[in-house]
């Protein structure tokens, strides 16, 4: 199922103009306030007309002004969440759920209840939920009117970080066991590495970048500031812990340590790698109090400005930017194709909000 957008409409002042593809997994539309999201928003749910442009759903056209095609909301098949759950206060949970999801409801109220850890809450009303339940009840709703598409408008905005911290691995799961594709609208970028699989990143009115997550968190271009540029690489917990540290591997295996308070105990997870934390040595060092220390090889060079130079690495199953001074690049004569050591002197999970 892959959504396919472009459109282009002004309000007074503000033009927007975007084109792109969410395919299946999380699509984060991240960009500054004002920048078009909710517009973009309004316009997939069918709350907005656009001046122009079309939208198309695995091929069925939801709008074309050319066509003069404009379906409406009800019929489009997109289920929405907002910043605040809109639940019904004078409603049960479970009369919360059962709204809008007809027939639906007792073959598919079970599976996602669980999925959303929300079946022990059904004859409380939302008054009686903190915010991050009764986020997790709007999504139930959503997901109950059988939609082909999930819209979701900053759903954590309105909660704090506790709060953030208890419902993203509730959206981790979404994401991984609903099978359905999501449009997640953000202006946090923890939030975006830790859940996204594509990155469309939106600057006053325009898009000015999309692609994969981790390609377009590894890039230079523009959009990211370069504080933020870096890894992200999938990890797996193996249980091993030394010194307070816990034991992480890559994709292909290389171990790496993370202080054992800030990793999971298991399972698999996004760890973030900025690239300004990543330093570059020819050979293995010696007597160097970073505890990383992993073999690659560098793929590209790419000048930032006169003092600064980001390095590319293929590292740990993926690719590792580094950003090093001009001076030590040429100290190091590095070149495409050299195997180096990535040092890496610190590491933390992606989204740890
Ligand atoms: N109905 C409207 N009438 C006039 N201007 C509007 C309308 N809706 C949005 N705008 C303007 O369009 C621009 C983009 O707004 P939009 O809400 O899409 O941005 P956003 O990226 O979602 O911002 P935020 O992160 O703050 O929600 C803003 O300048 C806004 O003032």
């Amino acid at each position: 199922m892959t959504l396919e957008i472009d459109i282009r409409h002004s309000f007074g002042g503000f033009h927007l103009e975007a084109a792109f593809t969410a395919p299946a997994g999380v699509t984060a539309l991240f960009g500054p306030s004002g920048s078009g999201k909710s517009t973009i928003f309004q316009a997939i749910a069918g709350l907005l007309r656009p001046d122009e442009g079309h939208i198309r759903l695995e091929g069925a056209t939801l709008f074309d002004s050319a066509a003069g095609l404009h379906i409406a909301p009800r019929n489009r098949r997109m289920g929405c969440v907002f910043q605040e759950p809109r639940l019904f206060p004078h409603l049960s949970v479970a009369q919360n759920l059962r709204y809008g999801a007809g027939e639906n409801f007792s073959r598919s109220a079970p599976r996602i209840c669980g999925m959303l850890g929300i079946s022990h809450l059904l004859d409380r009303r939302p008054g009686a939920l903190s915010g991050g339940e009764q986020q997790r009840v709007a999504i139930g709703r959503a997901l109950l009117s059988q939609p082909a598409f999930l819209l979701m408008d900053e759903p954590l905005s309105a909660l704090d970080a506790a709060r953030r911290a208890e419902i993203l691995p509730w959206l981790e799961r979404l994401r991984d066991e609903a099978g359905l594709p999501i449009l997640y609208i953000s202006h946090s970028l923890a939030e975006v590495t830790r859940l996204a699989t594509t990155l469309v990143l939106m600057a006053e009115g325009r898009v000015i970048g999309a692609g994969p997550l981790e390609e377009m968190l590894s890039d230079v271009g523009p959009g990211l500031s370069l504080d933020r540029a870096g890894a992200v690489l999938q990890v797996t917990a193996t249980g091993e812990i030394r010194d307070g540290l816990r034991e992480l591997r890559l994709s292909d295996g290389t171990p790496i340590w993370l202080p054992e308070a800030s990793a999971p105990k298991a399972g698999a997870f996004r760890l973030q790698i900025p690239a300004r934390d990543v330093m570059i040595a020819r050979e293995v060092p010696q007597g160097l109090s970073a505890l990383n220390i992993l073999p690659a090889k560098v793929l590209s060079l790419t000048p930032l400005s006169e003092a600064e130079v980001m390095i590319r690495l293929e590292a740990g199953g993926g690719v590792i930017p580094a950003r090093i001074t001009a001076r030590s690049a040429a100290a190091l004569d590095l070149g495409p194709g050299q195997q180096v050591f990535a040092i890496v002197k610190s590491a933390s999970l992606a989204g740890g909000i």
